[in-house]
């Protein structure tokens, strides 16, 4: 089981949310940026390590969701959320083929990978019951 940490970095009532690109497994798919969990890291310092890596970001992980167990055909994933805010730093893409600050009426609307499919549904749930 390969634990994958991801961020759902919330600001001004949008969060952001980053495409795979075609050379990365799920190529093309929409994801929370994150990834893989180091050995001797915790799940907090693995997100805020991968947010500033790939993004350029510095977060502040806030709420842990609910973990989502999935089965690619090669591996099985454990994929931990966790809201987030915004710190500081200015976006650069090293890895990512593009990105999206997206409002909740259209997160649903993305292809995302399908791990992320009950994650989108929690938040969301989450969000509109706090309106
Ligand atoms: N970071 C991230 N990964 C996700 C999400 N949903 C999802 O299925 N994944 C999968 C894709 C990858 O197989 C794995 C994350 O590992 P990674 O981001 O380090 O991916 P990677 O391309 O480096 O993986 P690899 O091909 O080198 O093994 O989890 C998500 O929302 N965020």
């Amino acid at each position: 089981m390969i634990k994958v940490v991801c961020a759902i970095i919330e600001n001004e009532g949008t969060v952001l949310i980053t495409q795979r690109s075609s050379r990365m497994a799920q190529p093309l798919l929409w994801e929370f940026p994150g990834g893989k969990v180091e050995v001797g890291e915790s799940e907090v310092e693995a997100l805020i390590r991968e947010i500033q890596e790939e993004l350029n970001l510095l977060i502040v992980p806030r709420e842990r969701l609910t973990p989502v167990l999935h089965y690619y055909s090669s591996r099985a994933i454990e994929l931990i959320p966790y809201t987030c805010s915004l710190q500081n730093g200015n976006i650069l893409l090293a890895e990512h083929q593009a990105y999206s600050w997206a409002s909740l009426d259209v997160l649903a609307n993305y292809s995302w990978c399908p791990a992320d499919i009950p994650i989108v549904e929690e938040y969301l749930h989450l969000k509109r019951s706090q309106l």
